[in-house]
């Protein structure tokens, strides 16, 4: 697919909380959708007081302004695809929810409850509204944790990640797409990651070999709005999780050199990225 015109560029929408160091949440997705050729627009939903060591405080917004800027992106732009990450309250999950109804483009859930850093990012009380938000996704992209929270599978084997997606399927998302990094998987060999997408019509793995690295703040966030970017470009399910993969993996080999732990680092070229960088990986 040739590389989307930069005057009429396709348009994604995050709809997630700020990270103020800027190597995750909100920040990571506007960069990676930029790389990827999209226009990115952005539904804060929180803010976190957050570098690379960790979260200091979060502040969540009314969810009546969480609504007004859905609705007032709706109303401007045509929203080639949504993606869903840290929504760090019942209440903010239950009104993303409701604004998405009147939506049918494709929509990515990030189901994010942890940091990289260990602080929690998701209120206890909210782990079950993630059922219902669930029907509305076009695909949901759960580390090994959160699959675990959400299902009681520990997603290591071709069996408990069928088994989880079939609880992902009762909910009403359309596909699950397993992330293999913080997994040691009974089917991979020891220097390979593998991420795995299910849908009710098969199963599609996605392996490379592994980056030994503890600078991984902000992949999450890069994959799922990497995968949303090359659904608004166009691509189809399988197409958008191959190259999104394959551009977090690059921000993963060519790590930031910043703050005290470092980040993912966006301006890593990779297939389909637009505009001039040269970082090397290490
Ligand atoms: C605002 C926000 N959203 C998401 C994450 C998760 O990202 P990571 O797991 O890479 O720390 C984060 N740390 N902050």
């Amino acid at each position: 697919m040739t590389d989307p015109d930069p005057r009429t560029p396709p348009y994604a929408l995050t709809i997630a909380s700020s990270d103020s160091g800027g190597g995750a949440g909100i920040q990571a997705d506007l960069k990676t959708m930029t790389r990827l050729g999209v226009y990115g627009g952005s539904v804060v939903v929180g803010v976190t007081a957050q570098n690379t060591a960790g979260v200091r405080s979060t502040h969540v917004l009314p969810t009546e302004e969480v609504r007004a800027q859905f609705e007032a992106v709706r109303e401007d732009f045509d929203v080639g695809a949504v993606k869903l990450g840290m929504l760090a309250t019942a209440g903010a999950i239950e009104t993303v929810d409701d604004c998405l109804d009147g939506y049918d483009g494709p929509v990515v859930v990030d189901p994010v409850m942890v940091a990289t850093s260990g602080d929690r990012l998701l209120e206890a009380d909210a782990v079950d509204a993630y059922a219902d938000l669930f029907s509305q996704a076009t695909l949901v992209t759960p580390n090994a944790d959160e699959t675990e929270e959400l299902t009681g599978e520990w997603p290591d084997s071709e069996a408990a990640r069928a088994a989880a997606a079939d609880r992902f399927f009762e909910w009403g998302a359309d596909a699950v797409l397993f992330k293999g990094g913080h997994v040691e998987d009974a089917d991979a060999a020891a220097d390979e990651v593998r991420d795995v997408l299910v849908t009710p019509d098969g199963t599609e793995t996605f392996a490379s070999e592994r980056v030994e690295t503890d600078v991984t703040h902000g992949s999450g966030c890069t994959l799922s709005s990497a995968i949303a970017a090359r659904l608004a470009r166009g691509d189809d399910l399988s197409t958008a999780v191959e190259r999104g993969v394959s551009f977090v993996r690059a921000t993963i080999a060519a790590p930031a050199d910043v703050g005290e732990k470092g980040s993912v680092n966006h301006l890593v070229e990779s297939e389909g990225t637009v505009g001039e960088f040269r970082v090397e990986p290490n």
